[in-house]
């Protein structure tokens, strides 16, 4: 699996988000980090051929993603997590994420297979049967992320999945994700324990561009002492940001 972004540019009408990004996604999980309104969600969502670029180009395995037509082929290529993904209340766990599987074209005759091993790596077996709306926060977030990884698909997208998970789930999400194997992982976060936990690597952005783009170890090598954290990493982030936004 390859995703290149070569001079992207995105937007909402007369509103420029990103600008002119170029970066290739590989094998590994790859952190965005940023602040409130830096453009993460709008990376996401474009991605995961939700909004078309606006310009430049998205090649997904080769394959320029600029239109409907082209974001079909490459669809079931894509699990993608949004920050708030809605669910219908009635439907039970199992039929949530096999509603995932035959979205993204898993053949009905692996949908029990596949839903029961991404339950299964969620820690949700026991609760297969229960109402979606009977679900605590946590666990329909980890329901959300048996949805971005039913299947298999080689990219998986995940807007903030660890919001509203308790310490012990947070530590299950991060041997999820490290368990994915062959695949082009993208998570958005706020929280910097995750990032330096599992990512293979940081994108931070900051003004519609990529203002770092590197590994972790690269990431914490910018720290500074004498700027605001409570470790290398936050404290490393604080650096890239406007001199205008280093203090508190
Ligand atoms: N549907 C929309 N219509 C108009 N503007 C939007 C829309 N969605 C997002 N924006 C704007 O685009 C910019 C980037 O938003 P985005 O949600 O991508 O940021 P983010 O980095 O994900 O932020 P957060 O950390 O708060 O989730 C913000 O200025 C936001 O107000």
């Amino acid at each position: 699996m390859s995703v290149v972004l070569d001079a992207l540019a995105q937007g909402y009408g007369t509103t420029t988000v990103i600008d002119n990004l170029t970066v290739t996604l590989r094998p590994g999980i790859t952190a965005l980090l940023g602040p409130n309104g830096a453009g993460k969600t709008t990376l996401l969502r474009t991605l995961a051929t939700v909004m078309p670029p606006r310009n430049g180009v998205i090649r997904i395995d080769d394959i320029a993603v600029d239109g409907e037509r082209s974001a079909r082929r490459v669809r079931d290529r894509i699990g993608y997590l949004p920050q708030d993904f809605g669910f219908d209340p009635q439907m039970t766990a199992a039929d949530f994420v096999t509603y995932a599987a035959w979205m993204r074209g898993v053949p009905s005759r692996q949908w029990r297979r596949a839903v029961d091993e991404a339950l299964e790596m969620v820690d949700l077996t026991d609760r297969r049967k229960s109402k979606m709306r009977s679900l605590s926060g946590g666990m329909r977030r980890r329901a959300g992320i048996a949805w971005a990884i039913v299947g298999r698909p080689r990219l998986v997208l995940l807007d903030e999945p660890t919001v509203g998970l308790d310490p012990r789930q947070r530590l299950q999400f991060r041997k999820i994700i490290s368990g994915l194997g062959d695949t082009v992982v993208v998570l958005s976060t706020h929280l910097i324990d995750d990032v330096g936990a599992v990512c293979d690597r940081v994108i931070v952005m900051h003004g519609g561009a990529a203002r770092f783009d590197g590994t972790v170890a690269e990431l914490e090598a910018l720290d500074r002492e004498e700027l605001p954290g409570h470790s290398p990493l936050e404290r490393a982030y604080m650096h890239l940001l406007p001199e205008g936004e280093q203090e508190l």
